[in-house]
């Protein structure tokens, strides 16, 4: 495959998916901040503009392309956060700045750690374009990895997204070992939450129970690679979460997601207890085992 395409980011994820666009025979080109190149003259020419950088750094990258993307261009966004300043998604952020470009979504459950380690792996590129959809997906399958395309971006993007905060709930409900009928219990209530929310931003249910919902979120909650796992399994060893990010390898974006989540939440009213109790446990107002008790108690409802 001989498309000229540029990775941006050479976090674990970018350096990740940069190696499996190698698998086909691409020869990507790498940004990073540290590479000392300009980044708005390496894109020109590049069928796909790659962005794998974490949510703080999106709004700069989309700054330094203003004015330096073809309208042809396909701009693929592999970010997991949403912005705290607008509460959008990446996706959205890209598309504000560049509405005459085909965006594509690229999320589902992918370690980046299993795939250097090359171990196969699925995931989803969505797009309102199928013909983006389609040149992204032709770019990265490979046996090692499946892609499918899809249709409803958002729903795609926000799975991907919310299940970081639910995988913070997960890594504690492991560190205070409660056993596999609390944490199954925890993820189907949590894919309730991320669907509940998710429906209000214009996600489409089945989406939710495909590779970048429900897939992801099994992912992310079950194994200790996750940084957001990680992040709540910390919690519930009783250290702080200042703590637990001085040695955290890389970015929990869940952290920052919990906080734009309960802001909207908030605002429309959408009802979510895991998620409340885990911005709560992230701002040190509980511990985990009272976070827990709390969970237990609330008023009985049906399901
Ligand atoms: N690591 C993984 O397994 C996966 C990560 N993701 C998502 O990909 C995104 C990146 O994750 P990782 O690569 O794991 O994180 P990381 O912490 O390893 O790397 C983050 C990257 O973003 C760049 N960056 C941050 N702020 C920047 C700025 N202002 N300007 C330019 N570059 C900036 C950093 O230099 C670095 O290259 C996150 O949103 C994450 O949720 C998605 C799927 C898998
Ligand atoms: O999104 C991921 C797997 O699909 C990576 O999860 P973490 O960011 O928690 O490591």
């Amino acid at each position: 495959m001989n498309d000229r395409i540029i990775i941006i980011g050479a976090g674990a994820w970018g350096d990740a998916l940069s190696k499996l666009t190698q698998i086909n025979g691409c020869e990507p080109i790498i940004w990073s901040r540290s590479c000392g190149r300009v980044l708005a003259e390496m894109v020109t020419d590049c069928v796909a503009i790659i962005s794998a950088v974490s949510m703080s750094g999106v709004p700069a990258i989309i700054e330094r392309l203003r004015d330096s993307i073809a309208p042809h261009q396909i701009i693929v966004t592999a970010t997991k956060g949403l912005d705290a300043r607008t509460n959008l998604t990446p996706a959205q952020l890209w598309h504000q700045a560049f509405p005459n470009n085909p965006i594509v979504v690229l999320s589902g459950p992918n370690l980046s750690l299993e795939i250097q380690q090359g171990l196969p792996a699925a995931t989803v590129v969505a797009s309102q374009s199928a013909d983006a959809a389609n040149t992204i997906q032709e770019i990265f399958s490979s046996p090692k990895f499946r892609v499918y395309t899809n249709d409803d971006p958002i729903g795609v993007e926000l799975g991907g997204t919310i299940k970081n905060v639910i995988a913070i709930a997960a890594g504690t409900c492991d560190g205070l070992k409660l056993g596999n009928n609390a944490k199954s219990a925890l993820l189907t209530r949590g894919l309730a939450e991320i669907i509940r929310i998710g429906q209000y931003w214009g996600g489409k249910t089945e989406t939710f129970y495909g590779l970048s919902g429900l897939g992801d979120l099994l992912t992310t909650c079950n194994s200790p690679l996750s940084r957001n796992y990680q992040v709540g399994y910390g919690l519930a060893q009783g250290r702080t979460l200042t703590e637990v990010l001085a040695n955290l390898q890389g970015t929990a974006e869940g952290v920052n997601t919990t906080k734009v989540l309960i802001q909207i939440a908030d605002r429309n009213q959408i009802y979510m207890p895991i998620t409340v109790l885990v911005d709560r446990l992230l701002q040190g107002q509980i511990t985990a085992p009272e976070a827990i008790v709390a969970l237990m108690s609330r008023d009985r409802k049906s399901e």
